[in-house]
């Protein structure tokens, strides 16, 4: 605490043993909650909503300080141009994760690539990446056709029995889920319920139980979850391992089974070669990794858009007329979807407005000099992506309203002052290595819906993001559905 106080670094006073988690926890319960006015007035300037505290703290302090969970020092980052030096100062190698955090994912990430570092971080994303080629996406695209029409069928049923208001956040997400599922290991839904229930289960359980970090003895606070979680947590291993066993008992080396999983271990020869191998253990918390990592970003970048286009039937009908035109209403020709440019400019109009991934987080493993301060090794830095893409001083003053042709003319900041401002899928050498999946994703899915459906606001929708891990509708999406 006297180090970073005297190297110069401002911030709320700290108590011991809880930090500023009181505080965090009081502004959060004190913001008033006025979702209840329906849907007439949305507004999209949501960072004094999801992050109060975050809010409060830059009027006092400006866009960096340093705040406590517990006993762990957080350096509150919303200003890109400090980011951009700081992260030009250190390898993405050299980064690490909070370590505060790792007791927390470790049941839901292991020591998939977003939780290694070091060389170990370098290896796993030596052999990933290339599976994410958009080759490899292009010839496992189909599997993602399957749960979208199978959802699509379920509507079709519910508009039919007289029940046009849907979910869609709950629908999306179950569906996504099927997706990653088997994209990341194969499995279908009916084949692979049991692995599929159990991640559900186990994200639940980690939620609940997440919310005293940094505090000494706190995961004895909730020592049923803790426990919970494990157990929940050595099951999927389980299954898990069953599944990479029975595909290496059978493997000949040949051409592997299309799919994430069949893709590594025919990088990685598993359990084989040094340096550019990954271990069957190694596998297992990859296949998690991507489920966790995968599933639930691209859904909610999925939800909000259809708020988004409830909201602006006008965008609505711009998407649509490019998908007839140019992917038609029959298959989808996979190869088309690059040319969806609108689509895309949506997509990041959305990312922008409503990030599902609020907030990247790194620990400094050394002490890192910017210009006269120094962030001391150990020091976690939390990046607040929300504030930065609703900062009126890079975007200008029509930072919160929807205008997905600012992409247009800048297709990839969007005339973004800085290109640290727009941080969708992270930054540096950690970006998203599932940033092409998503697109795939989003494109096929949105194509097959809104050749179907027109979608338009539910006088019940209350608009009220809020952060679980996640940006997303407290009290879901339930939309008016319509078939065309
Ligand atoms: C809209 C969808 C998505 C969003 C918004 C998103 C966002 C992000 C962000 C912000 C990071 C960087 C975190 C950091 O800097 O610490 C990240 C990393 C990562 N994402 Fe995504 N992601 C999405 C989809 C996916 C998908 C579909 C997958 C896999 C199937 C995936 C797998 C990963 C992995 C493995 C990393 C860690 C990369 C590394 O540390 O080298 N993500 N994602």
């Amino acid at each position: 605490y006297r180090k970073i106080k005297k190297n110069g670094f401002v911030g709320p006073t700290p108590s011991f043993p809880m930090g500023n988690i009181r505080e965090i926890k009081n502004n959060s319960k004190n913001y008033v909650d006025d979702s209840s006015l329906g849907s007439s007035g949305i507004s999209h300037d949501i960072h004094s909503i999801v992050f109060p505290y975050f809010a409060r703290w830059q009027k006092c302090y400006g866009k960096l300080f340093i705040y406590w969970l517990g006993t762990e020092p957080f350096l509150y980052v919303a200003e890109p141009e400090f980011l951009r030096k700081m992260s030009s100062e250190v390898l993405g190698k050299n980064w690490g994760k909070p370590k505060v955090f790792k007791n927390d994912r470790e049941p839901m990430f292991g020591l998939g690539l977003v939780m290694v570092e070091g060389d170990d971080w370098v290896r796993h994303r030596h052999v990933i990446t290339p599976a994410f080629s958009p080759s490899n996406l292009k010839a496992m695209a189909s599997l993602m056709v399957e749960p979208a029409k199978k959802m699509i069928d379920k509507w079709v049923t519910l508009i039919d029995s007289d029940k046009p208001e849907i979910d869609v956040e709950r629908e999306i997400t179950t569906m996504a889920g099927e997706i990653i599922a088997s994209m990341s290991f194969g499995l279908s839904y009916q084949n692979g319920s049991r692995v599929f229930e159990k991640l559900r289960a186990m994200q639940i359980t980690l939620f609940n139980s997440n919310r005293y970090v940094g505090v000494p003895f706190s995961k004895w606070m909730c020592p049923k979850k803790t426990l919970e979680a494990k157990r929940l947590g050595k099951e999927i291993d389980q299954l898990l391992l069953s599944i990479i066993d029975a595909r290496k008992s059978c493997w000949d080396g040949s051409s592997p089974q299309k799919d994430l999983l069949g893709l590594l271990m025919d990088g990685s020869h598993v359990d084989g070669r040094a340096g550019k191998s990954l271990t069957t253990r190694e596998l297992v918390d990859e296949c998690k990794t991507f489920f966790f990592g995968g599933h639930e970003t691209t859904a909610l970048a999925l939800t909000w858009t259809l708020l988004l286009l409830a909201m602006y039937p006008n965008w609505q009908n711009q998407l649509r007329d490019e998908v007839r035109q140019l992917i038609g209403d029959g298959e989808i020709d996979f190869a088309k979807l690059t040319d969806l440019k609108k689509m895309e400019w949506v997509m990041k109009e959305v990312l922008r407005l409503y990030s599902p991934a609020p907030n990247a987080q790194r620990q400094a493993r050394e002490d890192i000099q910017v210009d006269d301060l120094v962030i001391p090794n150990g020091t976690n830095i939390w990046i607040d992506v929300v504030a930065m893409h609703h900062d009126p001083t890079i975007w200008g003053d029509d930072v919160n309203d929807f205008r997905p042709d600012r992409f247009k003319d800048d297709f990839l900041y969007g005339g973004c002052k800085h290109k640290m401002g727009f941080l969708p899928f992270g930054f540096g050498g950690r970006m998203c290595v599932g940033r092409n999946l998503t697109m795939m994703e989003y494109k096929v899915v949105l194509t097959l819906m809104l050749t179907r459906f027109s979608f338009s606001l539910s006088p019940s929708y209350r608009h009220s993001p809020s952060i679980l891990l996640s940006l997303r509708p407290k009290y879901g999406l339930p939309l008016l559905v319509q078939p065309l």
